[in-house]
């Protein structure tokens, strides 16, 4: 590992669960050591949270001006010419359409849908959300008409001796249903007005994108065993076809000349079936594993919808988004906007207009996003908590917004973030809308409530949801004590690969506590958790990516969706406070089709539950257990079957401690909300 120490970014925390912040690298650290030039920016409460972008807000005004929503023709219409011979898979490459194909098509190619609409909008009463009538999560009323909690209905139905004929294992299967059930019935997906109306669209977007003549006239058995050679799961009714090159997906020759600049020369699964999905107008919950490739699936219809829009009808001063992603981090939202940025300079360099892509999250200013809104703004990268903040003052508006996209979308539709996605979505107007969620992890609860929430979604999976990617070799070990592990990190961790590599830890301080120790070692390393700056996070980031730093220390800040490229090695010094937090961690390494080495510290000290947990993930992944957990992770877990709250393979959720979590956050949340004078990290 490289010795030379790069900034000097001296910090100390005090009480690190690792110790060791002393000088000398040992003992139990109380934390005294390269001194207090940094002041705590943080308190305890907020490190532990430590995560990322909340907020809590009052007041919802509707504004905006303007548009109305309509169809979304993506590339264009049906003009994919030259069947391949039989058995091939890829298209001729003429279905391929030029700038110019694209500009008339999108003029004349759906007339007045972004006035008219196109998706119907459900009779008062509809099935908003999950769960419908009766107040979808399955709750009862008492007597006295108040909504029992599902402690209570089991009580009640106790007395009343209706659960008595039910076995043990009939009786946990019911109450798991009761759980889901009451955990999907948020609607983080449906505005207040929408809830309030009862109504919500019910067709998907129209479109003028086909696939190739060709691709419509093959039989689905084709499509089948497409599928099946490439791990494909669908659901849903009508499933776009799968397409296996980006030619036949009919995209801007300028946008395929720019991926294969990035050496992206075929689709992965992901975007294979994802891709025709979206370019069709159908909403969509999309799952792969980390590294699959899944940002371009849901960014390049962002950038192809502003396309759209500008061809139609050029944005005037003031207008727009007509599209939107939501990250659930700053860092996440920079990478996604810079991907969109790339994709919308490409089209622009070979002639197309210029589309005008802002970037809105906290800890930057506010100045250039609302520069780019006085011009006309195609579309929004945002974290929901600048974007609300920006919507309540009226800095612009959502009513056109036709296409939005949640990134880590069980991260945003759950953990506190749900009022605020609510509110969003309370600005956005009554034009069609197209909605698709992404992540790489999604509970059975999340899917199911996502399933009721979107427009006749299409849910397509590649691999389990939750499951490691198969390009990772897992290594877990067993160290005695949490003292331990700083010097066992730093002296016989570490140096297993070459760097880059990144450490995670759920805690600030150990990550403090880290990136001292490893300095007084002479190791080049840097660190991001959520309570720097937001300049410090950029300078930690950038360090890392241009190989300032060797080692890139890290809360669960940068574990979902950061796309560093060829990490070695990725070290978790600690379980995650979440089991499915585990997966994103690791899949930092072996991403895009490279092998990658990570190493998972536990101690005897660790949740069984989560031992329990990491065990059957690495049954499932196929790698060594070593000894320490099979002898001690619980026996009761299946292997073959996910609890339905929080994707775990070795717990049923009688024991999943996400339940009580989520309780336990969204109470936070709630008196948070109550605190109007309440500024958050966003
Ligand atoms: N078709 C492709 N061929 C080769 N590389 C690709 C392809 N598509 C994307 N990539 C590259 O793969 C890497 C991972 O992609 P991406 O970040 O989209 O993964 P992801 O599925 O979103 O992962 P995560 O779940 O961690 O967010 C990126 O560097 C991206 O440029």
């Amino acid at each position: 590992m490289g010795t030379a120490a790069t900034r000097k970014r001296k910090r100390r925390r005090s009480g690190s669960r690792l110790g060791s912040g002393s000088r000398s690298g040992s003992g139990s650290g109380s934390g005294s050591g390269l001194g207090k030039r940094r002041k705590r920016a943080k308190t305890k409460a907020k490190e532990e949270e430590d995560e990322e972008e909340e907020a809590g807000r009052e007041g919802v005004t509707e504004s905006g001006k303007g548009r109305h929503g309509g169809g979304n023709a993506v590339t264009g219409g049906e003009t994919g010419t030259g069947a391949p011979p039989a058995g091939t898979e890829s298209g001729s490459g003429s279905g391929s359409s030029s700038l110019a194909e694209f500009r008339s098509r999108a003029k004349g190619g759906h007339g007045d849908s972004r006035q008219s609409g196109g998706r119907g909008v459900a009779d008062a009463g509809a099935d908003v959300g999950s769960g419908g009538g009766g107040g979808g999560s399955g709750g009862m009323l008492s007597a006295g008409g108040k909504q029992l909690s599902l402690l209570e209905e089991t009580v009640h139905l106790r007395r009343a001796g209706k659960l008595k004929e039910l076995t043990k294992e009939e009786l946990e299967a019911e109450e798991e249903r009761k759980l889901v059930e009451a955990f999907a019935s948020t609607k983080a997906l449906v505005s207040a007005a929408e809830l309030a109306e009862g109504g919500r669209t019910v067709q998907p977007l129209p479109t003028t994108w086909r696939p190739p003549r060709w691709a419509q006239e093959r039989g689905p058995e084709v499509y089948e065993a497409l599928r099946t050679k490439y791990n494909i799961e669908i659901k849903g009714e009508d499933v776009p076809k799968c397409l296996t090159t980006f030619e036949a997906m009919k995209l801007p020759p300028a946008i395929v000349k720019h991926l294969v600049g990035k050496s992206i020369l075929k689709p992965t699964p992901i975007q294979m079936q994802g891709l025709p999905t979206i370019l069709s107008g159908r909403d969509m919950i999309g799952i792969s594993y980390t590294g699959s490739g899944k940002t371009l699936v849901f960014t390049l219809p962002l950038v192809l919808v502003a396309l759209e829009e500008e061809l139609r009808m050029p944005l005037m001063p003031g207008e727009g988004p007509v599209g939107v992603v939501l990250s659930p981090s700053r860092e996440l939202a920079r990478q996604t906007h810079q991907i969109a940025c790339d994709l919308a300079a490409a089209l622009h360099a070979d002639g197309g207009p210029k589309l005008r892509m802002a970037l809105c999250m906290g800890g930057v200013p506010v100045k250039p996003a609302l520069e780019m809104v006085d011009e006309g703004v195609h579309a929004v990268v945002a974290t929901p908590g600048r974007l609300l903040d920006m919507l309540k003052k009226e800095q612009f508006s959502l009513r056109l917004v036709r296409y939005m996209c949640l990134d880590e979308a069980d991260r945003l539709i759950s953990d506190g973030f749900e009022e605020d996605m609510r509110d969003i979505l309370s600005f956005t107007g009554k034009a069609p809308r197209q909605t698709v969620l992404f992540s790489a992890t999604m509970a059975q609860s999340i899917k199911e409530f996502g399933a009721t929430a979107l427009v006749s979604p299409v849910v397509v999976t590649v691999g389990r949801a939750g499951a490691a990617s198969l390009d990772i070799i897992i290594e877990v070990e067993y160290v005695a004590t949490e003292e331990e592990k700083m010097s066992y990190v730093v002296n016989s961790v570490l140096d297993k690969t070459e760097p880059p590599v990144i450490v995670f830890s759920s805690s600030s301080s150990v990550v403090d506590a880290l990136l001292e120790y490893m300095m007084i070692k002479g190791v080049a390393a840097t660190a991001i958790h959520g309570g720097l700056s937001q300049s410090e996070r950029l300078q930690a980031m950038d360090d890392f990516k241009n190989g300032k730093a060797d080692v890139l220390i890290a809360s669960d800040v940068a574990a979902k969706g950061i796309d560093f490229p060829h990490i070695a090695h990725v070290i978790c010094v600690d379980l995650p406070k979440e089991f499915e937090m585990l997966p994103h961690r690791l899949g930092r390494t072996g991403r895009a089709g490279n092998v990658g080495v990570a190493s998972v510290l536990i101690t005897p000290r660790d949740d069984p539950i989560m031992l329990s947990d990491l065990r059957a993930m690495l049954i499932e992944a196929k790698q060594r257990v070593p000894p320490y957990l099979l002898r001690d992770a619980t026996a009761s877990a299946s292997a073959t079957e996910a609890c339905p709250m929080c994707g775990g393979l070795g717990h049923r959720i009688a024991d999943c401690p996400l339940v009580t979590q989520r309780a336990r956050t969204n109470a936070r949340s709630r008196m948070r909300r109550g605190d109007e004078h309440r500024v958050g990290d966003y």
